[in-house]
């Protein structure tokens, strides 16, 4: 840490060059000249903190020539931003929104000269329409979030939106090329549960959050278009979760009186209830890509994976023709009964669950971790839930299978026609249906029980809904495509020394 105040003056150096002295501490009569550097330092975990460190000096022109000369120097750096489009949601998780952006955040763009335009939303897609239509992103070097993932996918329907059509580009197309956006987006965490902030920041802190958009690195990031035959639906950056995550967002979106204590009923209640979905997914695995679902290295910003498995621009057109035209090759699918198919584009790592659903999923690679958890027991699917708070592998399961796909469609079975199920799938309903017939007589016995446990003798319904980074989706048969379209305000150098880059300097 270099929070203590030091003492400077210049002085003759060896060859005569004239350079700076750390001196033993003395009086400010001394030196009555001053100016103040603000730098940033990694603290505990992931986060960042602002520190200052002043400099005296007795004579006020050098002193004046440093100031000049820092602030030229930090000026030159093209990649932090000047101005920003701020949009808050003041109802965001605790309602704390305003308050964080005022008492955490402005002091420290102000500090940084950082101009910002700030609109608070007045109502839901606010911010996603303000941005797709009106307002003038070319004022702007980047757009700043202040509020949950339901806020930073509003901020990110309306840039992707916006640079489609400003481009010219079908959005509706399943198989249109998007383009990527120009401007960077920042989260200021200030939701219930912020995971996407989480994922990418490591850490849940205004602070931090505001100290990576003023050092404004730049990292890509993957987001997945979600179509229903030839309809856009919604853009996804996190998780696309059919089965147990879909069927515990719509029953907690019931109890949203509860507060965020709803996830943990609606979780306990629909494992409880262990209902499977059938249907085929099939999907186009990712070739040619370094690393593997299973590798243990998390994807970090800067990652080598991503750099090489990310198609260039001018790649990216010839590389999915390729794809395409070897499509009734290398497309697979799988048929079957499901507890949750999970498809998880960054490791969705949160307080809870430290490595997240899939530890080693890439933020920007155009690909997505294909998790497909087959019926089991309601024992082995707890191993594997749980196994989601540990370092133990999840995926070390017999039941659960996973791929790295560019691409997948899902079609729940009550969609198929029977002419679609081969004979086998057919021949094994029947055995069942004949040990169903078997089984009635004994389940009679137990109906009292049974009345008591609705779920066990309850047919399982024909589909469940797929929770879309939190919202839920109006179709189970969906196609979905991954593409590198967004750039977050997100630091190369999270993991470099402590004194990372040198914010503002002033005179004192
Ligand atoms: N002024 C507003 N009034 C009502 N709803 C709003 C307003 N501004 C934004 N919203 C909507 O509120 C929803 C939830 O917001 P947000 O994600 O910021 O908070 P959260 O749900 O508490 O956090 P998280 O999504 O992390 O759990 C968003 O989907 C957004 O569309």
């Amino acid at each position: 840490m270099c929070t203590s105040r030091c003492t400077s003056r210049c002085t003759s150096g060896a060859k005569g060059s004239r350079r700076w002295q750390k001196i033993p501490q003395r009086d400010d009569e001394d030196s009555p000249h001053a100016f103040t550097v603000s730098y940033v330092q990694r603290a505990r975990r992931a986060a960042w903190r602002l520190r200052d460190v002043t400099f005296l000096c007795a004579d006020a022109a050098l002193c004046g020539r440093w100031v000049r000369t820092l602030t030229e120097q930090l000026s030159a750096l093209a990649q932090r931003p000047r101005r920003l489009l701020v949009y808050i949601n003041p109802l965001s998780g605790k309602r704390h929104g305003e308050r964080i952006y005022r008492h955490k955040v402005a002091p420290l763009f102000s500090r940084a000269n950082i101009s910002t335009s700030v609109i608070v939303t007045q109502h839901a897609n606010h911010a996603r329409d303000h941005l797709r239509t009106e307002a003038e992103l070319q004022n702007y070097d980047g757009v700043v979030c202040v509020g949950g993932d339901g806020m930073f996918s509003e901020v990110m329907h309306g840039l992707v939106l916006r640079t489609q059509r400003d481009q010219g580009r079908d959005h509706h197309h399943p198989d249109q090329d998007l383009a990527q956006t120009g401007l960077r987006i920042g989260i200021i965490p200030a939701g219930s549960t912020d995971c996407i902030c989480f994922a990418t920041v490591g850490a849940n802190d205004p602070v931090t959050s505001s100290l990576h958009i003023i050092v404004g690195d730049c990292q890509p990031m993957d987001v997945c278009s979600v179509h229903h035959g030839d309809a856009f639906l919604r853009y996804s950056v996190s998780l696309l979760g059919y089965g147990f995550y879909g069927d515990v967002l719509s029953d907690s979106e019931r109890r949203r009186w509860m507060g965020p204590a709803r996830y943990d009923v609606s979780g306990v209640k629909k494992f409880l209830s262990h209902r499977y979905y059938e249907g085929t997914v099939s999907y186009l695995p990712a070739s040619d890509v370094l690393g593997t679902p299973r590798d243990r290295a998390p994807c970090r910003t800067g990652c080598v994976v991503c750099q090489y498995n990310r198609p260039l621009e001018e790649e990216k057109e010839g590389k999915l023709k390729m794809e395409e035209s070897h499509e009734g090759l290398a497309w697979r699918s799988v048929r079957g009964k499901f507890l949750a198919i999970n498809a998880v584009s960054m490791s969705c790592a949160c307080p809870r669950s430290p490595q997240g659903l899939s530890p080693a999923a890439h933020l920007a690679d155009g690909t997505t971790d294909l998790i497909l958890v087959r019926n089991s027991s309601r024992l082995a699917f707890l191993r594997h839930l749980l196994r989601h708070t540990s370092k133990d592998d999840q995926f070390d399961l017999g039941f659960v299978e996973v791929h790295r796909v560019r691409r997948f469609r899902f079609t729940p079975r009550f969609c198929q026609s029977d002419s679609e199920l081969d004979l086998q799938e057919l021949l094994q309903e029947k055995e069942q249906k004949e040990k169903e017939v078997a089984g009635s007589q004994a389940r009679r016995i137990l109906g009292q029980l049974c009345r008591e446990h609705p779920a066990c003798c309850r047919t399982p319904p024909c589909a469940s809904c797929w929770n879309c980074d939190g919202e839920i989706l109006p179709h189970a048969d969906i196609q979905v495509r991954y593409t590198t379209l967004l750039l977050l305000f997100l630091p190369l150098l999270l993991l470099l020394a402590p004194l990372l880059l040198l914010l503002l300097a002033h005179s004192t």
